[in-house]
């Protein structure tokens, strides 16, 4: 129980609401065990009758006690329906507040996951397969909410009913109460062993089902690479292997709760028998009356559900603690990347890199060797490199989407650090190397990057980003919905969109990762054109594999493993021998061919 302790704050959060569904339930337990008590008294009177039919009483005197006899047992039959619409009137409040309560805990714990999921940083995702996120907020959360429902509501069941409906078969026969005991250390016992199984089975289960639902995710999101390679039918053996293995670990899960049921009803029918034979037997010795019997096994009917459900709760607590367990890992995970200011930072745009060295956690890759160089506001910076020479690193860093260890970056003259992180990121535009859109209106998808844009700005921003005339090509305009319901654009539309989406912030850096490669070099020279005027007083970062792309920059850092190996301006590089001159000789025959 140590990880769902977690949830006590729920608990007193929703404290009231969870006192009167209390307070309900042991009302209405405590009407249900009236039932037995009036069905034991309405025999006793019917025995009375027969015993005074047998000791000679009067005709007149019988007939007295007939019309008395027959009145009690139609008071008892409207006490036991009045019982019964009470006690059903009672079940329904008890729901509408244990059971709504866990339902309004699953929303929070919900939220606080998501809000979670949101502050964490770009390498959790990586260390963390999206299949298991989203189990994590959805099949894990239910459990929990099982344990804060169901399971309270089931448990003080179980407790009330135990508690009265012992305490009332003692004080009419404490003999026969003990007896009647007997089976109950031995169900405790084996749902005590059980349970621990199903524990165990019940988290091997569930780590199937994340691995199911990864599986599931990658290949709906990787469809296209499936089907271009027609390796339908291996996806298919995959699924089924883990489909298979996760089947098996069910039942075998299925196994264990299977036994449930059959050891409860084995050991109730024990108590049942035992009733009977040492009931019977006190009977034939006059030592109880025969409704005292019927009221013993009714009584033990009554106690078989709590007790039957007593293995149902233990499993869904265990189950609820290893969800728990699983969702307090990633709560508990302190992100990465933290804000050390929460007052304002005001971005003017000046960026400076001195000696940065960044190696990668997860892969050990050195990205960055001691990178020093300075961009003034305002200023058009080109980073050219062959690939994975560490280009989108550096902006990656300045996106503070990572922290450096060796070395410091400076915005405005202040580390990096020690600016409010939220600001930063709201003053900076980032087209990413790989556009990803939302399957939402094109309007929306721009809007993104700023929530109250007006329709002028949004197509101000698509028209800079070349894109507008493609835009209103389409039968509804801005308002096409794309992604999985709606239009597919191409590579170099995406990356427009995403362009317009960046640009319409207004920020006071702009960033481009290679985001022009899938653009004609026509296209790409209207955007470059149109950027000329949107980043005035901007800082502007355009990574790129083109010269046409960096010709124009301010300042150019050409990068080869890591290091800076060239920097200056087209001019001043073109002078120089080495991979700058080199590609603009390369590429400029590419274009005359
Ligand atoms: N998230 C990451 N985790 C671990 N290693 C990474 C990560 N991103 C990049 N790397 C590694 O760091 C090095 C530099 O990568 P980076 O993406 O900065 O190169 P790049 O110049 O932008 O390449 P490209 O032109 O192909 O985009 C590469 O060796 C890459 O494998």
């Amino acid at each position: 129980m140590k990880a769902l302790k977690y949830i006590n704050k729920y608990f007193i959060k929703y404290k009231w609401r969870l006192l009167i569904g209390i307070l309900i339930t042991i009302l209405s337990k405590i009407l249900a065990l009236k039932v037995p008590q009036i069905v034991g008294d309405s025999l006793n009177v019917v025995e009375d009758y027969q015993t005074a039919k047998k000791n000679n009483v009067s005709e007149a005197e019988l007939a007295i006690l007939l019309k008395e006899v027959e009145h009690e047992l139609l008071m008892n039959i409207l006490i036991i329906v009045g019982v019964a619409v009470l006690a059903g009137f009672f079940t329904f409040l008890m729901r509408q507040t244990i059971i709504v309560t866990s339902r309004l805990v699953e929303f929070d714990l919900k939220n606080e996951i998501y809000q979670q999921y949101q502050r964490l940083s770009l390498n959790f995702y990586k260390k963390n397969r999206t299949g298991d996120l989203m189990n994590r907020i959805s099949e894990d959360v239910s459990k929990v909410r099982m344990y804060v429902g169901p399971a309270v509501m089931y448990s003080m069941n179980m407790i009330v009913l135990l508690a009265v409906g012992f305490t009332q078969m003692i004080s009419i026969d404490v003999e026969l109460t003990m007896y009647t005991l007997i089976p109950f250390p031995f169900l405790s016992i084996s749902i005590f062993v059980l349970s621990k199984v199903i524990h165990k089975r019940s988290t091997i289960v569930q780590q199937y089902l994340s691995k199911l639902t990864t599986f599931n995710q990658e290949f709906f999101s990787g469809i296209s690479v499936v089907k271009s390679y027609g390796i339908e039918k291996q996806i298919i053996q995959d699924f089924d292997e883990i489909a298979n293995q996760s089947k098996e670990k069910n039942i075998h899960l299925q196994r264990a709760n299977a036994l449930f049921f059959p050891l409860m009803i084995l050991l109730i029918g024990l108590s049942n028998l035992i009733v009977i034979y040492v009931g019977g037997q006190k009977y034939i010795n006059d030592e109880i009356q025969i409704g005292t019997i019927i009221e013993f096994l009714l009584y033990v009917n009554i106690l078989t559900w709590p007790v039957a459900v007593v293995g149902w709760v233990t499993s869904m607590i265990q189950q609820a603690e290893a969800s728990q367990a699983r969702i307090n890992e990633f709560l508990d995970e302190v992100p990465e990347i933290q804000n050390h200011n929460n007052s304002p930072t005001n971005l003017i745009g000046e960026v400076a890199f001195k000696n940065v060295t960044f190696t990668y956690d997860d892969t050990n890759i050195t990205a960055l060797k001691n990178i020093s160089f300075t961009v003034k506001p305002g200023e058009t910076v080109a980073i050219l490199g062959k690939t994975g020479s560490g280009k989108s690193t550096i902006i990656e860093l300045i996106a503070r989407l990572y922290d450096t260890k060796e070395g410091e970056i400076l915005l405005d003259g202040k580390n990096i650090e020690d600016a409010n992180l939220n600001d930063i990121r709201n003053q900076i535009g980032f087209v990413p190397q790989d556009p990803f859109l939302f399957s939402e209106t094109i309007e929306n998808n721009i809007k993104f990057g700023k929530e109250d844009a007006t329709e002028q700005e949004i197509i101000k921003a698509a028209k800079d980003a070349v894109v507008h005339e493609n835009i209103i090509d389409f039968p509804r305009g801005y308002k096409t919905i794309l992604g999985e319901r709606g239009v597919t654009l191409s590579g170099g539309q995406k990356q427009r969109v995403s362009i317009a989406r960046a640009i319409i912030k207004n920020p006071k850096i702009l960033i481009f990762d290679d985001c022009l490669s899938a653009v004609d070099t026509e296209t790409e020279e209207r955007i470059l054109e149109n950027l000329k005027k949107v980043s005035q007083n901007k800082t502007t970062f355009i990574i790129s594999h083109r010269v046409s792309s960096a010709k124009n920059a301010d300042k150019i850092l050409v990068l080869d493993d890591g290091k800076i190996t060239q920097q200056g301006t087209h001019n001043q590089l073109l002078t120089e021998k080495g991979y700058y001159k080199e590609l603009y000789e390369q590429q400029l025959l590419e274009k005359e061919n």
